[in-house]
């Protein structure tokens, strides 16, 4: 996917899934094609337990099935990990790489993400014309990012509220059940772990929260 591909995916974009590379249950093949099936719109191998070597194998396992179903893929943390596959895109929190770091190392073409955890942060992020979307969270804390307090519904009304140009996600503790809230509250995308990595069936648990986003 070229980059004026990746940004008119990005653009369409509702449901972005970041996933562990399931080591344990040896089924990630599998599952990606069920959450694509869903309807995930963008997927993240994000696995802090992977060796570099390791990654580099699943990034093309990720690149490969995503490209399948026409979805966007981004890699996360490591713009060498993004370098060396030709990543559509790539994510980077507060305590990453900074943004004009990043687009040194990879250039113009990657599409880029940010974690944004405050209105300032998120401002910031809307701001700068190297970053390609942005996420506001954790909503709710949440098992899979311990340590980071939630930033509530009010701070995405706030976000929702200056009218970004910039495409931006709301992420941390979102299921099919607090959706509405965060549809509510003006976030037009979302990103989740859990209610797609633990739903006994991901492809149901994907097209549950893709049809009631916006098509
Ligand atoms: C799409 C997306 N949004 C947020 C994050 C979190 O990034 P970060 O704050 O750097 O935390 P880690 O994921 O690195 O633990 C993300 N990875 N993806
Ligand atoms: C990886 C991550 N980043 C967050 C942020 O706020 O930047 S919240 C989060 C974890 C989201 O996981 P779940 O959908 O399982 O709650
Ligand atoms: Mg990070």
């Amino acid at each position: 996917m070229n980059s004026d591909a990746a940004r008119r995916r990005l653009a369409d974009a509702r449901l972005y899934l970041c996933t562990d590379a399931r080591e344990q249950r040896g089924d990630l093949e599998e599952f990606l094609h069920a959450a694509l099936r869903g309807g995930v719109d963008v997927v993240q191998l994000r696995d802090k337990t992977l060796d570099v070597a390791r990654e580099l194998e699943l990034q093309d396992l990720v690149a490969r099935v995503a490209a399948e179903h026409g979805a966007l893929w981004a890699v996360n943390d490591r713009a060498d990990v993004a370098r060396l596959t030709g990543a559509p895109a790539v994510h980077m929190g507060q305590g990453d790489l900074p943004v004009p770091a990043v687009r040194t190392l990879l250039g113009p073409e990657p599409v880029l993400g940010r974690s944004t955890h405050s209105a300032e942060q998120a401002a910031t992020a809307d701001a700068d014309d190297a970053v390609d979307y942005f996420c506001v969270g954790p909503l709710w804390t949440t098992p899979t990012k311990p340590g980071r307090p939630a930033v509530g519904l009010d701070l995405l009304r706030q976000v929702a509220a200056s009218d970004p140009r910039t495409p931006w996600f709301a992420i941390g503790g979102i299921d099919v059940e607090r959706l509405e809230a965060v549809l509510d509250a003006g976030a037009r995308r979302v990103v989740v772990v859990r209610a797609i990595t633990q739903a006994p069936d991901p492809e149901r648990a994907a097209r549950q929260l893709r049809d009631r986003l916006e098509p």
